[in-house]
């Protein structure tokens, strides 16, 4: 494919409006939208009323009149939609960590007499490392087993699984409904980690007994943004939240010394909202309701497999594919892998191509398509062939490790 080619699908993508509601740099190609959004200009404008407007004048008003106090819950409604979920069904608030911890612990106190919590070793750390702290909190005999081949690994001993829909280092994506329905079969609850997933494409929680994500990244909600979680109706009655806060309190502000929990989704609510963090996610969503979420897989599709194509092509036996090559396999993104990652993304960056680098050898390429033009993914490839070709990576500047890779 030739640049004017890609001009030409530009010219056509029915998404490229969306492209000027987000503030982005000057030269800069963004292809770590799958780490940390890009900011929707109205997110300034909404921020400041926020602040000057409602926090300034309203004062502890503002939790009514603001409706700050029903944000978890406000929140959640707008999100639903997005993972083919009701209203009612969704909480938004702290960070998917606690949202997993949450989560797991309702997933395994409601099956009394099995012990096991399935987890795959290759998921994001903070999903093991929660259930390994929540598997020590639960004392007992609870323990851990490693996924590998699912269907060995599920037995009548298993209370729950943990997975994430998209890996975060290959962006191999998995069937959520055949594995729910598997893990079902053997009578295991499924709790599904969309964070790579959710404003990427469209998603059906379908059958799934608990999901959550975070919204900082293809939700663009902004650094530190809420975490979201899905539980579904048939546990609001008897599903426990073991961090049972005051927000998860039948009545709050009745203050009783007993706890009772909440009916629905607010039981899994937990304490004081994070409230400026939630107004920010709040105008990035006005963004996603005029979205097709259809038209953003589609054109996910076609950027990553045109990055591949391109690369493949002019880099190819410098680099090797650590995503699926099939489309319907990944989610959006890319990664490949090079024994000299980390100065090759340096070099990468300081040319105005942001991508990052997972230890010890991916390059890692998100694509947002609702601000990622095809001539981005051209110029970034392009770009990724001069830094190999001309082995710019070997600069001692690019050997030095940031704290956030
Ligand atoms: C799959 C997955 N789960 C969880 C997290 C992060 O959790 P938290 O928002 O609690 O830092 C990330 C990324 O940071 C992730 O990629
Ligand atoms: N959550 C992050 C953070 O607090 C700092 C830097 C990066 C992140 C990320 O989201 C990384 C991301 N989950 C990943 O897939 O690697």
């Amino acid at each position: 494919m030739t640049r004017e080619e890609c001009e030409a699908l530009d010219a056509a993508d029915p998404l490229r409006h969306f492209r000027d509601e987000f503030a982005l740099p000057d030269g800069v190609i963004y292809l770590v939208g799958n780490s940390l959004g890009a900011m929707p200009k109205a997110v300034t404008q909404r921020v400041a009323t926020a602040v000057n407007d409602e926090w300034a004048n309203r004062l502890v008003g503002g939790w009514n009149s603001a409706r700050w106090y029903n944000q978890p819950t406000d929140l959640g409604d707008r999100i639903a939609p997005l993972i083919g979920a009701g209203p009612g069904e969704v909480i938004v608030g702290d960070s998917t960590s606690v949202a997993i911890y949450k989560a797991m612990a309702a997933a395994v106190r409601l099956q009394p007499g099995r012990r096991v919590i399935l987890s795959d070793l290759a998921n994001f750390p903070t999903d093991r490392y929660i259930v390994e702290g929540l598997v020590k909190g639960l004392g007992g005999d609870y323990r851990i087993r490693d996924i590998g081949d699912l269907d060995s690994a599920l037995g009548d001993d298993v209370a729950a699984v943990l997975l994430s829909q998209v890996d975060y280092r290959t962006g191999a994506r998995r069937d959520m409904a055949a594995v729910t329905a598997r893990v079902h079969a053997a009578g295991a609850l499924m709790v599904w980690d969309l964070c790579h997933s959710v404003g990427a494409f469209p998603i059906e929680v379908g059958e799934a007994d608990f999901a959550l994500g975070c919204t900082y990244k293809f939700l663009n909600g902004g650094p530190g943004s809420p975490a979201f979680l899905y539980a579904a109706p048939r546990h609001h009655e008897s599903a426990e939240n073991i961090l049972s806060g005051w927000y998860s309190h039948a009545d709050p502000f009745a203050f009783e010394t007993a706890y009772r929990p909440a009916d629905g989704i607010r039981r899994f609510a937990v304490s004081t909202p994070h409230v400026l963090s939630g107004i920010a996610l709040s105008a990035a969503l006005d963004m996603w309701e005029r979205v097709d979420l259809h038209e953003v897989r589609a054109k996910s599709v076609a950027l990553t497999s045109l990055f591949i194509d391109l690369v493949e092509s002019s880099c190819g036996r410098d680099l090797t594919l650590a995503s699926p090559a099939a489309s319907g396999e990944r989610g959006s993104q890319v990664s490949f892998l090079h024994d000299n990652g980390y100065p090759v993304m340096r070099a990468l960056i300081d040319r105005g191509v942001h991508g990052d680098y997972r230890a010890p050898k991916l390059l890692r390429f998100g694509f947002a398509p609702l601000y990622l033009r095809y001539v981005d993914v051209y110029d970034a490839a392009a770009t990724l062939a001069e830094v190999l070709g001309k082995e710019l990576w070997r600069d001692e500047r690019y050997a030095e490790r940031l704290a956030v890779t």
